[in-house]
């Protein structure tokens, strides 16, 4: 483990951090509560063992700040072990009130100084083998399943907060509707595993598009979802009408130049793309009414031929 030793006295430090390294730790060293913050932040330790009263900060103050510094990263927690002289119930409650976890007289045993550390560092892993299983699932509540894109679900909550930030900045928004052309007789033809294929092979070229716009900075915070079926939607806060057409026009010849057979999509003979754009100068009104227009413009884009983009 690493851990973070926190004392004013050069002696506590040196002689604790030697006995730490010895059975294998790596060992940070603060002098007072101030720099065990700094260095917390600094060297993320496994476990904090902590001096109470300290020059500049005290171990209570210190505890509070890094309890403060770990709020501000889900399921962050490292374990706080006070170490003091005395070893009242007072220094034990004020200790635990602080964020403190435990409490070791300075003068305990070896082994129970060592007792303490383990059961501290088991309870830290449990945590962090919990973290991270908690992040895989929001991961995977936000995924689409067959392409890996986000899915409706997550694309519906984080198009309304960008919305709503578009509409209080009065700022630009743009939206294209994506629809793989002919995908029934894709499926007709090719089988549907094929087609799950096609449609994962689509998702990936869509991907690369919406993280070079952002690269480019042609819109910001751009994403794509999957919005059912073998229809997607790219969200693009904050771009310009030039740059919607460019990236509809990227767009729709990115996926035709992937050349995915597609023996019954008219005279292309590979899998294309229909697209409809929207482009709000400033945002206002109803997010409905933007996929609306949206739609409309995928229809035409259907209409005038499919592979092509319709905008407006
Ligand atoms: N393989 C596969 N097919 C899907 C999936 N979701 C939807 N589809 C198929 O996509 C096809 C969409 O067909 P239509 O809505 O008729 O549209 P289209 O054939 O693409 O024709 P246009 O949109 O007019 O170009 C249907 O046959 C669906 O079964 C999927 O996850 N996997």
């Amino acid at each position: 483990m690493r851990i973070l030793v926190v004392d004013d006295s050069r002696t506590i430090t040196t002689v604790f951090g030697a006995r730490l390294v010895e059975i294998g730790h790596e060992v940070v060293i603060a002098e007072n509560g101030q720099l065990a913050v700094e260095r917390f932040q600094a060297s993320a330790p496994d476990l904090v063992l902590m001096d109470i009263e300290m020059p500049v900060m005290n171990g209570f103050e210190a505890a509070k700040q890094i309890r403060a510094v770990e709020a501000t990263q889900e399921w962050a927690w490292t374990p706080i072990i006070f170490l003091t002289g005395s070893d009242t119930p007072e220094n034990l409650v004020m200790a635990i009130e602080a964020g403190g976890d435990d409490f070791i007289p300075k003068s305990a045993p070896e082994g129970v100084v060592q007792a303490k550390m383990k059961a501290m560092a088991r309870i830290a892993g449990l945590r962090a083998e919990l973290s991270l299983a908690n992040r895989k699932l929001e991961a995977q509540a936000s995924q689409d399943g067959l392409t890996g894109l986000f899915n409706r679900r997550y694309m519906d909550l984080r198009l309304d907060h960008q919305w709503g930030e578009a509409i209080r900045c009065g700022a630009p928004f743009g939206l294209l509707m994506m629809d793989v052309d002919n995908f029934k007789l894709f499926n007709d033809h090719y089988g549907h595993l094929a087609g799950d294929d096609c449609l994962r092979a689509i998702a990936a070229t869509l991907q690369k598009v919406v993280e070079e716009v952002n690269a480019r900075r042609l819109a910001h915070d751009a994403f794509v979802a999957r919005y059912g079926g073998e229809e997607f939607a790219m969200m693009l806060p904050r771009c310009t009408p030039e740059a919607l057409a460019e990236i509809a026009r990227v767009t729709v010849d990115a996926v035709c130049r992937q050349g995915i057979a597609h023996a019954r999509n008219a005279e292309w003979g590979v899998s294309t793309l229909s697209v409809g754009g929207v482009h709000m100068s400033r945002a206002e009104g109803a997010l409905a009414q933007l996929f609306r227009r949206a739609d409309a413009n995928l229809y035409r884009a259907k209409q005038n031929g499919r592979n092509r983009a319709e905008l407006g």
